[in-house]
């Protein structure tokens, strides 16, 4: 399971497509912690303190390609329309409109309301680079606070309680334990007011169950002294599966040659280092779009989404193959994505050594619901490629692929889908918030750990459900959130 294990996490290393949701996606939130301060509306100031919309590396006009008053000027981290046009772009949207129907143009996605197709918007700053929690939290301006100290190469093995006497379980948890390498000594570090753990969905339940925090007996079986009986931490696991389908296309005019010709990549890399233009200041797709799945299948297996404006598929393409592309040949690869899937995993582990790995089982595609939605996700592909628009364009369809069509019976499409499914690095919930008086859960909805003192976790493992989007926006929003919750606990 792919993470940045670096600073500024998985923002320094992810795809940066910037997508936030569906309004409904955040209501389930409020409902399921019993809190509205996590509803869509009231987490709005959040959302803006986190986004600073920029104009595209090209500078084009973006007059239509998103909604200005759902964008924020004066957050700390970039946001941007693509800043090199794509080849494919006119043919995306000709299709759109030739389609009707489900295929909509939506201003901005953006907006709560993210069904339809929209141009892309990406965590990229106006000269073309990449924006990630490093470069914009952690730039120069707030590194430098004499209150702030990182200490690189860390890696923490658990927290350490000590007693208190106002929690449930009788313990607080202030001091941190880690290593500053995984030979070195173990070391500790003390919080006058509270831990947070900020390690992401797999680094958070595994140091909390190192910890002893977690269900009881399974700690004790491997030999851990469980000291907080919270069964919830690490179930939950939720991710998004994705399939990136490739076609071979009549045209040279697609990315593919970059990763083959050193001599023009060195050109454009040229390019950007001088101009901050060129095809390296974008991903290589410029849209995104969202659907819903008919309701025969919501009715057949209930609704995993939070709402009826909350898609649970995703489309969204690439102007050549995705990764190194073969020899020869020019692409467009689509790719198909699950965002409200019903399959839950879960992280635990089987030692008593901190630094050992922990089991990850996503249990991808365990619930009917998902196949079935992505049997639905690669026929609403084939709909959209017979649009008159791309006639002409493309060619054929490429490896294990070959040989699907629309029309291809269940189980041949579902031996594609297990073959070829894969993680969309959108793993949430695992330190999952629930109500104040819920039985289930990890944390609070102030995001506090259940029945101890001194500790919060605030990472992307606090999503009670997966939003129906790519993950980092809605980290983001809830990092800002808690910050704001730190602030009035403590100021
Ligand atoms: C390849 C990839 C592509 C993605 N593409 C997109 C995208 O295009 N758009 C999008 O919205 N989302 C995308 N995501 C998801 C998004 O980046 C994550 O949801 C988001 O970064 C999660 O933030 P987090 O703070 O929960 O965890 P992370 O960003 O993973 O940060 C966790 C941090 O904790 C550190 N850590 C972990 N364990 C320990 C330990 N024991 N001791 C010390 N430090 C530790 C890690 O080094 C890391 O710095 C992608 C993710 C990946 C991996």
């Amino acid at each position: 399971m792919i993470r940045g294990f670096v600073l500024g996490g998985s923002s320094s290393v992810n795809g940066m497509f910037y997508t936030r949701g569906s309004a409904d996606d955040y209501d389930r939130f409020a409902a399921v912690t019993k809190d509205d301060k996590w509803s869509w509306d009231n987490l709005q100031p959040y959302i803006a303190k986190n986004e600073k919309w920029e104009p595209p590396a090209d500078g084009h006009n973006t007059t239509g390609q998103f909604n200005p008053s759902v964008h924020s000027l004066t957050g700390v981290n970039a946001v941007s329309l693509g800043g090199f046009p794509q080849s494919i772009d006119p043919m995306m949207f000709k299709a759109v409109d030739e389609l009707g129907g489900i295929f909509q143009f939506n201003e901005d996605y953006n907006s709560g309301t993210p069904l339809g197709f929209g141009w892309l918007q990406s965590t990229i700053t106006t000269e073309g680079r990449r924006s990630s929690s490093a470069t914009s939290y952690l730039a120069s301006k707030y590194i430098e606070r004499k209150n702030l100290d990182i200490l690189l190469n860390a890696r923490v093995s658990r927290v350490l309680p000590s007693l208190s006497k106002s929690s449930s379980s009788g313990y607080a948890f202030r001091t941190v334990e880690f290593a500053q390498d995984l030979d070195g000594p173990l070391l500790q570090v003390n919080a006058s007011k509270e831990v947070i753990l900020s390690a992401g969905v797999i680094g958070s339940p595994h140091i909390l169950l190192n910890s002893g925090i977690g269900d009881s007996d399974e700690l004790s079986e491997i030999g851990i002294k469980p000291l907080v009986n919270l069964p919830s931490v690490g179930k939950n696991l939720t991710d998004q599966v994705s399939i990136i389908n490739e076609f071979l296309v009549n045209s040279t005019r697609t990315v593919d040659d970059l990763f083959r010709n050193v001599s023009l990549l060195d050109e454009v890399y040229t390019e950007f280092n001088k101009t901050g233009m060129g095809p390296l200041v974008a991903t290589a797709g410029n849209q995104i779009s969202f659907f819903r799945v008919n309701e025969s299948l919501t009715n057949l297996f209930g609704d995993p989404s939070a709402g009826k404006n909350s898609p649970h598929l995703e489309m969204f393409p690439g102007n050549g193959f995705f990764g190194p592309p073969p020899p020869t040949g020019h692409f467009l690869h689509l790719g198909t994505v699950v965002v409200s899937p019903a399959s839950r995993g879960s992280v635990t582990i089987n030692s008593t050594d901190p630094f050992a790995n922990p089991l990850i089982d996503p249990r991808y595609l365990t619930a009917p619901f998902d196949i079935a939605a992505m049997r639905e996700a690669l026929r609403i592909m084939f709909q959209y490629l017979s649009a008159p628009a791309w006639d002409g364009y493309v060619l054929s369809q490429f490896g294990g692929f070959a040989n699907i069509t629309a029309a291809s019976p269940d189980n041949i499409l579902d031996e594609y889908i297990r073959n070829n499914a894969e993680s969309s690095a959108h793993v949430v919930g695992t330190a999952a918030m629930s109500a104040k008086d819920a039985d289930y859960g990890v944390v609070d909805p102030d995001l506090r750990v259940k029945g101890v003192e001194g500790l919060r976790v605030i990472d992307s493992s606090v999503f009670p459900f997966v939003t129906s989007a790519h993950t980092q926006a809605p980290t983001y929003a809830i990092a800002e959130r808690a910050a704001a919750l730190i602030k009035d606990a403590w100021m």
